[in-house]
């Protein structure tokens, strides 16, 4: 247990943070845990189930009869909500648009906090999301803070859609990664927030190859020989 190894990578919407994290996590054989996905799944049943989103407790009533499972196979990572495989589905739009809101309340993110500190527990892990460096793993032995400017998280993002076989507004995208940007900042429960002893990359020029490079010497820097 002593031995175990935290990395912790927050940033805002589309900075490359999934990418990076899933390719470093499998180089170093640490557990990939995906919070953003979690947020998502609750988003998702809860629209689902037309739970009033502006409820707080309603939200959290719901998730405490959520079953949310991240399970690796070797197809890459999914997401299981009550069994159901909602990997894809809970990157729709209507999910994005709304995950902020959901996120936003202290009861929701104490519960998600807990089963994130839980899932870290007993494996080293490569944990992504918005509060994992400052909340839910702050003795984290590595902490980064992934930034891109705005125009090449939607240049990254438009790329994403197409290979989907959707053309999405390039100006639509935009916005949207600055709308939730600003309301994952803005919230009083944990906010968007570098932490302080967290090293900030700006990716906007670098490739996938060259930020994953950049984590594993870190790692390795921490990593007793
Ligand atoms: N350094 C990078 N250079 C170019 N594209 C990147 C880079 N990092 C990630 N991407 C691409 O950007 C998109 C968004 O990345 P993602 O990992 O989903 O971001 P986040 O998890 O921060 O929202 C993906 O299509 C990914 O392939
Ligand atoms: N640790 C986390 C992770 C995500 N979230 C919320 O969940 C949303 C979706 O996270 P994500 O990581 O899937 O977002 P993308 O940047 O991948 O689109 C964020 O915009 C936040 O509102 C959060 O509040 N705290």
């Amino acid at each position: 247990m002593e031995n175990l190894f935290q990395v912790a990578i927050d940033g805002p919407a589309a900075a490359g943070k999934s990418t990076v994290a899933k390719i470093a996590a499998k180089k170093l054989g640490f557990v990939y845990i995906d919070t953003g996905a979690m947020y998502r799944s609750l988003t998702y049943k809860a629209l689902r189930e037309k739970v009033n989103l502006n409820n707080g407790q309603a939200l959290k009533e719901l998730l405490d009869r959520t079953d949310i499972k991240l399970v690796q196979e070797v197809d890459g990572q999914k997401v299981y909500v009550d069994g159901d495989d909602v990997t894809d589905r809970i990157r729709y739009p209507d999910v994005s648009e709304h995950v902020s809101l959901v996120s936003s309340y202290k009861a929701v993110r104490t519960e998600m906090v807990s089963r994130q500190r839980k899932l870290a527990q007993s494996c080293s892990v490569v944990m992504d999301g918005r509060d994992i460096g400052t909340h839910v793993l702050p003795n984290a032995q590595v902490k980064l803070f992934l930034i891109a400017s705005v125009e090449e998280r939607a240049i990254r993002r438009y790329r994403e859609e197409l290979q989907k076989g959707r053309h999405p507004s390039m100006e639509m995208l935009k916005e949207s990664i600055a709308l939730r940007d600003k309301k994952d900042m803005e919230r009083d429960a944990s906010p968007l927030v570098k932490a302080a002893d967290a090293v900030a990359l700006d990716t906007t020029s670098l490739s996938i190859e060259e930020v994953v490079e950049k984590i594993l010497h870190f790692v390795k820097e921490k990593q007793p020989s």
